[in-house]
C-alpha cells in the first residue's frame, strides 16, 4: 500500500516545494509598505526631494511606522517613530550606521573624508576618538568663556545693529567653532576664514540636494571627460573643500613652529604624542567636519527661538522674569546658571521640537541584508529617520504645532514629552560628537539676548513664518523688532562686551 503512495506523495511534495518555496521567499522579501508603485520607477519619484518632512509625516497616517520607496536602484526607508529609530538604529547599529555614498560630493569633491560622511569603519573611528576627548560633558566646560563671551559681543552687535540680526547669529556660530577648533581670534576670524567658509557650506548644501547631480544616480558617470560641466563643478567644489580643512590647519601648524599658537583642539591634536597612520589627514578632516556640522545647526536653533519669541510675546515675558528672579537683573547670565533656569530651558527645547534644525536627521545605510517586522530592508537602502515625526508624536498633552514650552514643565509623567536632546541629536553610534558643546552654546546665546532684549514682530507687518527646506532648516530671512530690555540692561551690554581680551 504505501509504495502506491510515495509517487503521488511526490509529486504532491514537488507541486508544494515549487509553490510554497517562492512564495515563503516571496514573502521573506517583502518590502515594508509604502506608496503605490509602478513597474518602470518603482515609487521612487514620489519621494519628496525638498524639505519632505511634513510630507512623509503625513505618509505615516496612512502606512504606519516604516515607508518604503524603491526604484531606480534606489531603496530609501523612512523610520517615524522612536521606537522603529531605537530598533534599528541603535538596537542593531552594528548595520545601521554607515551613510549613504554621494558620488559627486563624497568622491569627486572629496568631502566623503569627513567625519560625517565617512563610512562606518576604522577611518571614522579615528576622527571620532580624536573630538570625543575634547568635547565629552565635563571637556567642554574649558569653553564656557570663549561661549561667554561671543555671546556677549553678540549682544553688542545686537545693541549696535539690530537690523542685522540674523548675520550677527550665523557669524556668532561660525566663530564660535573657528575659535574653539582652531584658536582663531574670535573677532578677527570672519576676514580670514568665514567668507570662504560660508561660500563653500553653500556650495555644499547645493550639492547635496538629491538631484542635483545626475551622476549621483548614475555612479558611472564619475568617469566621463573632465572637461563635463559637472565635472568641472566637482574640481571646483573640491579645491574649495581642500582649502576649507587645510587653510586653518595650516595656520595653527605655522603658529606652533613660532610659538604663538594659542590653545585650541587642532593644536592639542597636533601636539599630542599619540601616533597613528595618516595623523595629520585625519586631524585635518575630524576638524574641518566640525566647522561644516556644528555651524549651520547652532545658528538654525538660535534663529528659530527668535522667531518663535517674536511671536510669543507672553513666553518672552515668562523667560524674562525667571532670568531676572534666578540670575537678578545686574548681570547677564553664564553658563553656570543653566541648570537653575527650567523655563529657559524649556523654550530652547520647545524651539527644537517645534522645529528640528535637522527634520530628517543625517540618512544612513545598512551595511547587511535585514528583516525587521517580517519586512525585508536590502544591504544599501538609505535609511532615513524622520525626526519632525518623534516631534510630533512625543509632544505632551498639547497640539504638536504650537510652540507652548510649558509642555516640557508638567509633573505628571505621562504627560512629559521626549526631551529633544535624546532625539535632536542623533542616534546611538553615529550620534552628534558636539552635542554637549551645543547645549552650552544654545544656553548662553539664548539666555543672554533674553535677558538683554525684547523681541518682537514689526509693527508694520506680519512676521513671516518660513523655514529652508535643506539638510539643516532653518528661518528664512525675517524682520522682527530687537530693542534693550532697558538702559541699565543696554549699559550691562556695553561693559560686558568690552571685557571680551
Ligand atoms: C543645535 C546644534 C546641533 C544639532 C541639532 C546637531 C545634530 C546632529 C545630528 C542629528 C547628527 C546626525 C547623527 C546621526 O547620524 O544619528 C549630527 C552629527 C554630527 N554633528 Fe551635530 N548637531 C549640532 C551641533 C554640532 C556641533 C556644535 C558640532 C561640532 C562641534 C557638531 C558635530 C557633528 C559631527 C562631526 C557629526 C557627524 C557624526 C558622525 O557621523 O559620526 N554638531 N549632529
Amino acid at each position: 500500500m504505501s509504495h502506491h503512495f510515495t509517487p503521488v506523495l511526490l509529486v504532491f511534495l514537488i507541486i508544494g516545494v515549487t509553490i510554497l518555496v517562492p512564495f515563503l521567499y516571496h514573502r521573506r522579501q517583502r518590502y515594508p509598505p509604502g506608496p503605490p508603485t509602478n513597474p518602470f520607477t518603482g515609487n521612487i519619484t514620489k519621494f519628496p526631494l525638498q524639505g519632505g518632512w511634513a510630507t512623509l509625516t503625513k505618509l505615516k497616517d496612512a502606512y504606519g511606522d516604516l515607508v518604503f520607496f524603491h526604484g531606480l536602484g534606489t531603496r530609501i526607508l523612512v523610520l517615524n517613530s522612536m521606537k522603529t529609530i531605537a530598533d534599528l538604529l541603535e538596537k542593531r547599529g552594528n548595520i545601521y550606521s554607515d551613510r549613504p555614498n554621494f558620488t559627486v560630493v563624497g568622491e569627486l569633491m572629496d568631502l566623503g573624508q569627513s567625519m560625517p560622511l565617512l563610512p562606518y569603519g576604522e577611518e571614522w573611528r579615528v576622527q571620532r576618538k580624536l573630538v570625543h576627548g575634547s568635547l565629552g560633558p565635563s571637556s567642554v566646560k574649558q569653553y564656557h568663556k570663549i561661549q561667554e563671551d561671543l555671546a556677549g559681543l553678540l549682544a553688542k552687535q545686537l545693541l549696535d545693529d539690530p537690523v542685522g540680526f540674523f548675520d550677527h547669529v550665523r557669524l556668532t556660530a561660525s566663530r564660535l567653532i573657528l575659535a574653539i577648533t582652531y584658536g582663531l581670534d574670535v573677532e578677527s576670524a570672519d576676514n580670514d576664514y568665514i567668507t570662504h567658509a560660508e561660500d563653500t557650506m553653500l556650495m555644499i548644501s547645493k550639492a547635496t540636494v538629491p538631484g542635483a547631480f545626475l551622476c549621483d544616480f548614475f555612479p558611472w558617470m564619475k568617469h566621463l571627460p573632465s572637461w563635463l560641466p559637472f565635472q568641472r563643478t566637482a574640481r571646483e567644489g573640491k579645491q574649495m573643500i581642500d582649502e576649507l580643512v587645510t587653510r586653518p590647519l595650516e595656520h595653527v601648524k605655522q603658529a606652533m613652529e613660532n610659538s604663538s599658537a594659542p590653545r585650541s583642539l587642532t593644536q592639542e591634536l597636533l601636539a599630542s604624542d599619540e601616533q597613528y597612520p595618516n595623523k595629520e589627514h585625519h586631524i585635518r578632516w575630524s576638524m574641518g567636519s566640525l566647522y561644516g556640522a556644528g555651524g549651520e545647526t547652532t545658528y538654525a536653533t538660535v534663529l528659530t527661538c527668535i522667531m518663535a519669541m517674536a511671536l510669543h510675546p507672553d513666553k518672552l515675558r515668562l523667560a524674562q522674569a525667571e532670568i531676572d528672579a534666578v540670575v537678578g537683573t545686574d548681570r547677564l547670565p553664564t553658563i553656570g546658571d543653566r541648570t537653575h533656569l527650567p523655563y529657559v530651558n524649556a523654550v530652547i527645547k520647545e524651539t527644537m521640537r517645534w522645529h528640528p534644525a535637522l527634520p530628517l536627521g543625517i540618512a544612513r545605510s545598512v551595511t547587511k541584508d535585514d528583516i525587521y517586522n517580517g519586512y525585508h530592508i536590502p544591504r544599501g537602502t538609505i535609511v532615513i529617520p524622520n525626526v519632525w515625526a518623534v516631534a510630533f508624536e512625543h509632544c505632551g498633552v498639547h497640539s504638536p504645532s504650537e510652540f507652548i514650552p510649558e509642555r516640557f514643565l508638567v509633573t505628571t509623567s505621562e504627560a512629559v514629552p521626549a526631551d529633544p536632546a535624546i532625539w535632536a541629536f542623533g542616534f546611538a553610534r553615529r550620534i552628534c560628537p558636539g552635542k554637549h558643546l551645543a547645549e552650552n552654546s544654545l544656553f548662553i546665546i539664548i539666555a543672554t539676548i533674553l535677558a538683554a532684549f525684547n523681541i518682537s514682530e514689526p509693527s508694520d507687518r506680519a512676521l513671516d513664518v518660513q523655514f529652508t527646506a535643506g539638510l539643516v532648516s532653518y528661518p528664512l530671512p525675517f524682520t522682527c523688532d530687537i530693542t534693550p530690555r532697558s538702559s541699565a540692561r543696554a549699559s550691562q551690554v556695553v561693559w560686558r562686551a568690552s571685557q571680551v581680551d
